[in-house]
C-alpha cells in the first residue's frame, strides 16, 4: 500500500472510507478518554474526516497527518478555515487556531515535529495498512506519541472473502500489537457500519479504548 495507491484513490475519488457524517462511535465513546478541553488529539492518516470538525467543536486541539494534499485542502475548505501553510522538514504544515495538519508520510513523522499529544484517535488508520505495514505503524506510533491513550476503531471480517483496504484487524490482533503497552478494553462491536466497506462480507466495527498499563 504505497503512497501512489492512496493518491490515486483520492484522485479518482474512490474514497468510500470517507463518512458523510461524524462517526457515531466517536460521539458515543470519546468521553472514555477522559480528556479535558484543549487537550491535543492526534489523528494519524486523517483524510478529510468530519470527525475533526466535531472534536474542534468540543474544544479540543487537533494534530493530524495525511499524505494527500487535496484531502487537506478540502478539509480546511469544509471547516471554513484559512490555514497558514508552511514547510517543516518533510511535511507541508497547515495551521490554524487549535489545528495543525501535516501533509506527508506518517512514517517520516518524528516526536520532535509532532510535539507532545494527549491522546490518539485512530479511525481507519491501522486498518488501512497491510499486516507488514501495520507492524511498522504500531511501532512508529508508539514511538512518536510516547504511548498516548487511544480510541481505536477497527474492522473485523472474514479476510479471505475480500481483500483490503480496509483490512480486517480483529481484537486478537489489536491485543497482539498493543497489549505490552496498554490495557485494552473492548467498548463496542457495531454491525451497523455506515460506509467504507465493500458489502461482500458481514463486518463488525470494533471500538476499543487503550489506556496506559
Ligand atoms: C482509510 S483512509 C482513513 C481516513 C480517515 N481516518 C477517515 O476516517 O476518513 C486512510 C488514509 O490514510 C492516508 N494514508 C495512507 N498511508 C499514509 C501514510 N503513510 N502517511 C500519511 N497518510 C497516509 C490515505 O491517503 C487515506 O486518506
Amino acid at each position: 500500500m504505497d503512497l501512489d495507491f492512496w493518491n490515486e484513490r483520492w484522485e479518482k475519488e474512490e474514497i468510500a472510507f470517507h463518512m458523510k457524517k461524524v462517526n457515531p462511535m466517536l460521539i458515543k465513546y470519546f468521553h472514555k478518554l477522559n480528556l479535558a478541553q484543549k487537550k491535543r488529539i492526534f489523528l494519524p492518516l486523517c483524510g478529510k474526516t468530519l470527525d475533526i470538525a466535531w472534536l474542534l467543536s468540543k474544544g479540543y486541539s487537533i494534530v493530524g497527518i495525511e499524505l494527500n494534499k487535496d484531502a487537506i485542502d478540502a478539509l480546511f475548505h469544509e471547516l471554513n478555515i484559512t490555514p497558514l501553510i508552511s514547510k517543516e522538514n518533510d511535511f507541508v504544515k497547515y495551521s490554524a487556531k487549535n489545528i495543525d495538519i501535516y501533509v506527508g508520510d506518517f512514517f517520516k513523522m518524528s516526536a520532535e515535529i509532532l510535539k507532545p499529544i494527549d491522546a490518539i484517535y485512530d479511525r481507519a488508520a491501522l486498518v488501512a495498512l497491510p499486516l507488514e505495514m501495520r507492524i511498522e505503524y504500531v511501532s512508529h506510533l508508539l514511538n512518536i506519541t510516547n504511548v498516548a491513550p487511544q480510541l481505536l476503531i477497527s474492522y473485523d471480517y472474514e479476510q479471505n472473502i475480500m481483500s483490503g483496504p480496509p483490512f480486517s484487524v480483529p481484537l486478537s490482533e489489536i491485543e497482539h500489537h498493543y497489549s505490552d503497552y496498554y490495557e485494552i478494553k473492548l467498548l463496542d462491536e457495531n454491525i451497523d457500519i455506515p460506509s467504507g466497506l465493500k458489502r461482500k462480507s458481514q463486518a463488525i466495527e470494533t471500538v476499543c479504548i487503550l489506556h496506559n498499563s
